[in-house]
Order: structure tokens, then sequence, then C-alpha cells
């Protein structure tokens, strides 16, 4: 047997090129469909390091207590096919499944098991290899944790076949603890260069609900099998979302998750789906999206009357609330998908940038968001919003700023910013958003730097070479970096303060980090990281 080596990667370099497609950081929306599989492939395919999934190998890696395998990758995977093994759960990975280590397997192999909780006795079956692990489904619990939700109290009876929810089995309160142990592994392992000198990370700030609080869903569906449809074969139409572990879709009436109207539209687009399925050559992914518009007549009220309706055309305009602030946008676009915890996010960033920049890091009140106006800092007069979609955080955090800049790449969310500084009859003389690249954001900006506040919120992949070398040469005074993928922020971190230090710069003080649960019962959770010019 050779022994194999490997080798976590740690450098900025290789993690801007692993992080993104790393399946341990799938996307918060579930893939479209492909086409059905119904049985596992039984071919045991050889193995390569492309088959490590980066952020999953640092789970392993700490499992293990160490990175070196006694095992030939040119030999199979030690295991027959489909083969089911009683195993102990040791730890959760990044993504929530559970870890199991067989030392008598493979020198150390590791099986990779969804829904379970820490300490478990499980059975597991092995469905699929990679280097020096395997995934597997999980058969039975044996010995249920003591922390384990009891089934009946689960919120969906979908949970633990549907791919949607990774989190249901636990107390809302093991999430937060689980979420908190994310962020902080994520600055661990992708800024650790840095680690030992930033702030503990804060607890995660809880969304006010965990269940019907996501005001979009977008269940797919299949077409008929025509083969079988010619055959006058009886057919089932799933409606749903993708199977745990598996390329099919699981038929589902309602999502716990989903708010009360988009459940609503759930109802009526199946009925619809179901009564003309066979009219549809293709599958599709449908879209429901809440929408909170006026009601005609009410406009001039203080406040006016809102309704709730379920949109489902990708290019009709989406009405959401945040506060007092009204934002309109494109129901195919991005906007954040939990807008009941929105109000503490904004309060929270709000203070974040106004926090003195000499003594900053002081204990905060639980955020809200109309609580800024008294802790304004008039040592920072500037505001630039990278990747401002339709103007959340610019047009939220407007207010003790001399003049607020936004950037996107998009060019309906600009026209949506725009026209939201507009709704929320802000000056368009002291607030603008561009249609440009954010890695060209300080091209045209001359705000004076030390005097400036930037609010980074970039997609998954987190910011590019250039963005941060930008950033450097602007050196901007205070910087709220805020993403739902704490791997690449905790790298981009890592990227900014190597960049400082190569120049010779005293770079920049890590103020606090926190994660935010806009995602209760997932796995995802979104980071906020505040920096501050030394
Ligand atoms: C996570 S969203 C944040 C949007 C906004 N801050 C919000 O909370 O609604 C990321 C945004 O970055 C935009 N984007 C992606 N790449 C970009 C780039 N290179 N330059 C500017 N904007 C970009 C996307 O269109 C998207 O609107």
């Amino acid at each position: 047997m050779s022994e194999s080596v490997i080798t976590p990667p740690s450098a900025a370099t290789d993690m801007a090129t692993a992080l993104p497609n790393a399946p341990g950081v799938l996307q918060e929306v579930a893939v479209e469909p492909k086409a059905p599989a119904t049985k596992r492939s039984k071919k045991v395919k050889k193995l390569t390091k492309k088959d490590i999934d980066e952020v999953l190998m640092h789970d392993i890696v700490d499992l293990r207590g160490h990175n070196h395998w006694d095992w030939d990758p040119k030999t199979p995977p030690p295991f027959q096919n489909f083969e089911e093994l009683e195993v102990t759960i040791g730890s959760l990975t990044q993504s929530g499944e559970g870890l199991a280590l067989l030392p008598d397997r493979g020198d150390g192999w590791v099986l990779v098991v969804p829904f379970v909780v820490p300490g478990e006795k499980v059975k597991a079956r092995v469905y699929r290899h990679n280097w020096g692990y395997s995934h597997a489904d999980l058969v039975e619990v044996i010995q249920p944790a003591e922390n384990r939700i009891a089934k009946d109290d689960i919120l969906c009876k979908y949970f633990g076949t549907c791919a949607g929810c990774q989190l249901q089995h636990f107390s809302y309160a093991d999430q937060m603890k689980f979420k908190r142990q994310v962020v902080e592994n994520a600055f661990k392992n992708y800024a650790s260069k840095y680690f030992a000198s930033l702030p503990p990370v804060d607890p995660v700030s809880q969304s006010p609900i965990q269940s019907e609080y996501r005001t979009k869903i977008t269940p797919h569906f299949e077409a008929l099998n025509p083969k079988h449809q010619s055959a006058g074969k009886a057919q089932s139409v799933q409606i749903g979302f993708m199977q745990a572990g598996k390329r099919r879709i699981l038929d589902i009436e309602e999502c716990p998750i989903g708010t009360p109207i988009v459940n609503e539209g759930m109802k009526i687009m199946r009925a619809e789906v179901q009564k003309n399925i066979a009219s549809y050559k293709k599958g599709a992914t449908m879209l429901l999206r809440e929408s909170n518009p006026i009601v005609p007549g009410t406009e001039s009220d203080d406040p006016p009357t809102t309704t709730k309706i379920c949109v489902t055309d990708h290019k009709a305009t989406i009405t959401e609330w945040v506060g007092k602030y009204r934002f309109d946008y494109p129901a195919g676009s991005f906007f954040q998908n939990n807008n009941a915890i929105l109000p503490s996010l904004i309060g929270y960033v709000q203070q974040q940038l106004h926090l003195p920049l000499s003594s900053a890091g002081a204990a905060i009140a639980e955020p809200t968001l109309a609580s800024t106006s008294t802790t304004l800092n008039h040592e920072i007069k500037y505001l630039v919003d990278a990747y401002c979609g339709s103007g959340l955080f610019g047009i939220t955090c407007h207010e003790g700023f001399k003049k607020v800049l936004g950037v996107e790449i998009s060019a309906a969310s600009i026209s949506c910013a725009t026209n939201n500084l507009v709704l929320n009859k802000l000056s368009t003389d002291t607030t603008a958003f561009h249609l440009d690249d954010a890695d060209k954001i300080f091209a045209h900006i001359d705000f004076p730097s030390e005097e400036t506040a930037l609010i980074i919120d970039p997609p998954r992949k987190g910011c590019s070479e250039e963005f941060l070398d930008q950033m450097v040469a602007f050196l901007p005074a205070r910087v709220v970096y805020v993403s739902c993928n704490v791997q690449t922020q905790a790298r981009d971190l890592q990227g900014l303060l190597d960049r400082c230090a190569s120049k010779g710069l005293p770079g920049y003080k890590v103020e606090a980090i926190r994660g935010f649960d806009l995602f209760p019962q997932t796995r995802h959770v979104e980071g906020v990281m505040t920096l501050t010019r030394l």
C-alpha cells in the first residue's frame, strides 16, 4: 500500500478555484432537475484527487486528527456495493451531515451520513465513493441522541427525504450552535494565518420565525415519459423539490418553511401542472414569490394598506417592505428570502457602519432597523455599496451619510435600485446606483478613503482578485462584508490582509464576526464581518 498525503488547501489561490464548485457549499436554492435516475450506478470508479471536496476534507481531517492515508487509490474503495454498516457519528460537516470514522476500513475511511446527530449509532448504506470517504444513505437510527427532535415534532413530513432542509432534527438552539461553529470553522480553515488575532465569533442572530419564513420557493416538475405515454402506461406526476442524495423529484404539496401565501400559490400551480401535464414536452422549475403590494386607493394613506399575493411570472414586479422602506424588484431577480430577519440584519449593519473608528468593538444592544439615528458616526461620511442588487443596503443604511454610491452588474437590478430611491423619497443627488462591475468600483469614486465605509455583499463565489486589489489601493476606513458563503468570506479576508501585508500597510482590525440565520432548518448561514482600517 502506498501512503497518500492529502493536504487541505490553505493558500488563498487554491481556494479561489476550489470553493465555488465545492459540493459542501451547494446553492441555497435546489438545483435544476436532471433526468431521473432510478438506480444508482454499480460501477466502482477509480478515484482521483479531483474527487476531493475541499470544504469537506477539512472536516474529515479534523475527525481523523491527521491527513495521512495509508491507502492505494488504485485499489477500489473498501466496501461492497451498497454495503450496510452500523456506525457511530463522530462529528458534523459544515453542510450539517454526520461523519463516522471506520478505523478498520481503508486506513480510517470516513462515511458521510445525512440527517444524524453526533454520538448516534446508525445504520447507513454506502452508495458513492470519493478519495478517503464515501457517501451513505441513512437507513435507521439505532441509538438516537438525547437532543434529537422526536419524529412527531419534526416540522415537515418530508424531512429526511427532501434535499431542501438538513437540520429539522435539531432544536433551534442546537441549529444556532451548529451555525456559529460553521462560521468559526470557516475562518479557522480559510483565514488560518490570521485566525489567532480574530475576535471570538459572536452567537448567531436568530430568525424571529423558524417556519413559514421563505418568501420565495422554486419547485420543479418533469414531463411525462413519451415512451410510457405512447404505451399507455400510468405515470405519476412529481411536483416538488429534489430528493436527498438522488436526482429525482419528490412530490410535495406544501413546504413548511415557505410563507402561507407561497404555499397557497403552490397548491394552485400544482393543480394546473397536474391538469396539463400531457402538454409539457419538458420539465421546468416554477417560481413562487410573495409580494406585498399596496391596496389600490390607499396609496396616500400613511401608512398605506398592503396585501399579500403570490407571483409566478419572473418578469412581474414584487413589492417588499423592510421596516419603513419599500423595495420593488423583478420576481426573477435576487432579493433576500427571509423578510422577517431583515430589520435586525439591517440594524446590525447600520450599527457596524457607525462604530467609532478609534474604539470600535464595543458591546452593542440588540439591533433594530430604527436605532441608527442616535448612534451615527460622523467620522464616516460616505458609503459605497458594492454588489448592491436593488439597493437594499444603500437605501436602508443611507442615513448619516453625505453620499451613497452603489454598484451592481445587473441592469435590471440597477434600474430597480434607482426606482427604489424615488419610491423611498431619497435624493438622487446624494444617493446613486451605477451599472458596473464591482471590480472597477473605485475607479469612479472620489470619496476620501478615511471617511468612507464599504459594504460588500457578493454572490457565493465571493470577491475576485481584482476587487481585492483595488480595495487595497483605495483602503476604505470601515468595511462591512455580508456573505451567504462564510468560506469565501474568510478566504477574502485572508486575501485582503495578505495584500496589505505585502505592501507594508498596517491593514485592518477585524471588529466582529457574526452569523445571521436567514435560513432556519437548513445548513446555510449568512456571515457579517466588520473591519476597521488601522
Ligand atoms: C448576494 S446578492 C446581494 C444583493 C444586495 N446586496 C441585496 O442584499 O439585495 C449579489 C449581487 O451581486 C451582483 N453581482 C454579481 N457579480 C457582480 C459584479 N462582478 N459586479 C457587481 N455586481 C455583481 C448580483 O447581480 C447580485 O445582485
